[in-house]
Parts: structure tokens; C-alpha cells; sequence
């Protein structure tokens, strides 16, 4: 029966001739078997994008000496690149305020084994959601964020992602801006799920400002968190038509569904080394 353990190659770099070729020799060299592979190149930013998937026990060497083999080319191209192992979960702590329907929704994927990650932990700055949380047997951090002493809240929030050894924070409705300490400290690591089709409708209540500006479409944005609001490079986003008759209390409701949609997805991209960063925008590798 074959392991389906694999690993999980990334990498950017200045566009150029030859680069698919490194590294699928590197591969086929070591007869490792690619199961998936995809790149592209931005013509514009004259930069080229490149996932692979390979089949671990394929390969006669472990992810470790597959680094140091690979950082030869790494260094020849000039890339940015990471080997990650599948059978590795991601570890997500998950922030939340009031609203808990993507909370409830990503705990719901996890506990039946849809969404293969850890979640060391639940960081809020409400006590809402303990026994919801508790009850899935994982830790709850209640972090009050009092209007005064917001970066003390976050240095607490930045200390327990540390010792958790968290890899992403998805911040699952957590209703509170994040400095740009914590923002510029975890570059790619923090995950926003914001309640509007972005660039639309910025900021705590985007329905109502949907609603009040008379919009037939409304949506759903996944983006990376920087400190700049709902500005972040965009992982995922979705919409659903609406019309006159739909009222403000109507658009919160069909918004969730939206949300819980485009959180799981833009997650799953995340911690399946889907998405590389490029400036302020993402290549998903669906
Ligand atoms: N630095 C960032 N922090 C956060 C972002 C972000 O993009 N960059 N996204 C938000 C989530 N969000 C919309 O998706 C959002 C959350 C909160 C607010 C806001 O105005 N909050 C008020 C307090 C509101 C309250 O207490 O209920 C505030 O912080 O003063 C706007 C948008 C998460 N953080």
C-alpha cells in the first residue's frame, strides 16, 4: 500500500530559462515520483511561481537532507522557497470575538477530519465561546483587549502563538485591529476572514454599509492580515446576489454561509502550501 506522504515544494524567483528543468531534475535524478505540480509565470512582475508535490518514499533521502540538496539550485535562481511535509499538520489558533459561526464551522471540519490541522488553541476577548471550545478538549485563552492597553493584549496574544508553536492565526470574526507589531512580527501567518466583497465595505460593519448603499452583490474576503485594515494580499473570496427586498439583518444571515465557505477554503489553500506571497498579492495553486 503506498504512503500517501508527501513533500511539498514552494518557491518564487526571478523568471528565467531553466528553472522547471533544475527541478525536476533534482527530482528525477532521485526518481522521485511528482504527483502534482503547477507554476506560473507573472510576465509583468518578470517573476515565476512553482508548487510540486512529491511523493515522499519515492525519494531515497528524508525532508531534511531534500533542503540541503535543493538549496544548490535555491541559490543558483535566486529563490525564496520552502519543503514542507504533508504528514506535518499546521498548527492554527484560532481568534474570536462574538460571532462564532466560523468557529463553530472550522471546529466542526476539524473534528471530522476535513480540515487536517492542530488547533493548540482558542484565543478570545470575550468569554462566549469556552465550552464550545473545551469541549472539542482544546485550550481557551481569554485575552481582554481594553481600549487602553490593546498592545499589552497583543504582546500576550503574540507570547501564547509563540509557545503554542502556532504556524497561522486565523482570526475567525475576531472584531479587534491588530498593531502593526503584531502584524509586521507574523508576515503571512495571520488569516482574516472580512464580511464584505473587498475592496468594498472596509471596516466592523460592512453590511450595513452594503444594505445602505444599495448593492446587489455581497460577499466574503480571506486575506492575510497587515496593519493596514482589510487591506491584505486576498487568498480567497466569494458573492451571492441579493436584491430590494433583502434588509440589513437578512444580508448578516446569507453572510455567514459566505464566510464559513471562504474561511475553510482560504485556510485549506494556506495550509496545503497553496498560496506564495508576491507584494500585496497571492498565486493560489488550487
Ligand atoms: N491590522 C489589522 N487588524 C485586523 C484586520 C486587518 O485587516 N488588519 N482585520 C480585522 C477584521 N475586521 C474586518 O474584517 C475588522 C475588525 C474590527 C474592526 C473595528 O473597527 N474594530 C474596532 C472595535 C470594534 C469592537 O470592539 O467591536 C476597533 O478595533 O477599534 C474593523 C474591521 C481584524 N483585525
Amino acid at each position: 500500500m503506498t504512503d500517501n506522504r508527501r513533500f511539498i515544494l514552494s518557491l518564487s524567483c526571478p523568471d528565467g530559462v531553466g528553472i522547471v528543468a533544475a527541478v525536476s531534475k533534482l527530482v528525477a535524478d532521485n526518481r522521485g515520483w511528482i504527483i502534482e505540480a503547477q507554476h506560473h509565470a507573472d510576465q509583468e512582475a518578470r517573476r515565476f511561481f512553482m508548487r510540486q508535490e512529491i511523493l515522499a518514499e519515492s525519494l531515497p533521502f528524508e525532508i531534511d537532507e531534500f533542503r540541503q540538496r535543493f538549496a544548490t539550485i535555491a541559490e543558483q535562481f535566486q529563490m525564496d522557497w520552502a519543503i514542507s511535509d504533508s504528514a506535518q499538520p499546521k498548527r492554527v489558533v484560532i481568534l474570536v470575538s462574538k460571532s462564532g459561526h466560523c468557529l463553530y464551522d472550522l471546529l466542526s471540519r476539524w473534528k471530522s477530519g476535513e480540515l487536517v490541522v492542530d488547533i493548540p488553541a482558542v484565543i478570545s476577548n470575550h468569554e462566549d465561546f469556552r465550552s464550545l471550545v473545551e469541549w472539542h478538549d482544546i485550550p481557551y485563552y481569554h485575552v481582554p483587549v481594553p481600549r487602553e492597553q490593546k498592545d499589552l493584549a497583543y504582546e500576550k496574544i503574540a507570547h501564547l502563538f509563540d509557545t503554542l508553536q502556532g504556524d497561522v492565526m486565523v482570526l475567525a470574526r475576531y472584531m479587534q485591529i491588530l498593531s502593526r507589531q503584531i502584524c509586521d512580527r507574523y508576515p503571512g501567518q495571520i488569516i482574516n476572514i472580512h464580511h464584505s466583497f473587498l475592496p468594498s465595505f472596509v471596516g466592523a460593519k460592512p453590511y450595513h454599509q452594503a444594505y445602505q448603499r444599495g448593492v446587489k452583490l455581497i460577499g466574503a474576503t480571506c486575506h492575510y492580515v497587515t496593519e493596514a485594515l482589510d487591506a491584505g494580499p486576498i487568498i480567497d473570496q466569494d458573492v451571492l446576489r441579493i436584491d430590494h427586498t433583502d434588509a440589513t439583518a437578512d444580508l448578516v444571515r446569507y453572510g455567514k454561509d459566505i464566510e464559513k465557505t471562504v474561511l475553510a477554503r482560504g485556510l485549506r489553500y494556506h495550509v496545503e502550501d497553496r498560496v506564495l506571497l508576491h507584494r500585496n498579492k497571492t498565486i493560489v495553486f488550487r
